[in-house]
């Protein structure tokens, strides 16, 4: 299992445009990683099932090192295949077309970290938590230079999704000016495509957006 608390921080997730080849994929996981990252995620939509298996198994490798999970977007087959060469602490994230969470949960085990993408939907976060999610992620929160055409969604419906007792991730246009804001609405993780994959320096910027969530909770502290 990993050493870190995924449930809260940073949730970086890769995108196969701003980092083409392998090169660059591990070179820029590996620092952000270093920056102190709660979970990466694997986001690859291209059908090159060769290129995806050996991207995916050295992304594993990177996160074990780290003590930090690594989810797989869309696909539970390389999540399976991943877990029976004994990366365990492989986790899969689900959007609304990507199969049944319910069934996922089953071939995957109790202990696997399964997300999955609620949109602006508390009844999507409801049926999700009730199949077995481990994490309810809502979004777009503001503009999104990776996924424009995501349906938008309002800070307010984080405080809601409290109800569910399980961890709340805010996605879609989060960067170091507005990482704060959401995680006051009520999202205990950030994930981020552009903020983190976007520049040229992913470490720094990991770090940055870390202490913006410390000074954050520190003057909530203060508040009490
Ligand atoms: C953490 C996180 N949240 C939402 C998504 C989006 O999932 P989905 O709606 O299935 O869209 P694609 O990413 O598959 O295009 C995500 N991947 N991760
Ligand atoms: C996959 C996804 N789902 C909703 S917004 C989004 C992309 C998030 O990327 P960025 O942080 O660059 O807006
Ligand atoms: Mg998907």
């Amino acid at each position: 299992m990993s050493a870190n608390d995924w449930t809260r921080g940073i949730y970086a997730i890769t995108d196969a445009v701003l980092l083409p080849d392998d090169a660059q994929l591990l070179g820029a996981c590996e620092a952000a990683l270093r920056g102190g990252l709660a979970l990466l995620q694997y986001r690859d939509k291209s059908t090159d099932d060769v290129r995806r298996w050996r991207q995916a198994r050295a992304l594993a490798a990177l996160c074990t090192e780290h003590g930090v999970p690594l989810i797989v977007n869309d696909d539970l087959a390389l999540v399976r295949r991943l877990r029976v060469e004994g990366f365990n602490d492989v986790g899969l994230h689900l959007g609304q077309r990507d199969g049944s969470l319910r069934e996922a949960r089953e071939r995957l085990g109790p202990d696997a970290i399964i997300g999955a993408t609620c949109h602006a939907r508390l009844d999507f976060a409801a049926r999700a938590a009730a199949d077995g999610a481990s994490y309810l992620a809502f979004g777009r929160f503001f503009v999104s230079r990776t996924k424009p055409e995501a349906p938008p969604a309002s800070l307010e419906l984080l405080a809601r999704a409290g109800r569910f007792g399980l961890p709340r991730v805010a996605i879609g246009g989060i960067d170091s000016d507005n990482a704060s804001t959401a995680h006051a609405a009520g999202a205990e993780l950030l994930a981020m495509v552009h903020a983190v994959f976007g520049g040229k320096d992913p470490e720094a910027c990991v770090r940055e957006l870390n202490l913006c969530l410390k000074r954050h909770a520190a003057k909530f502290i203060h508040r009490i």
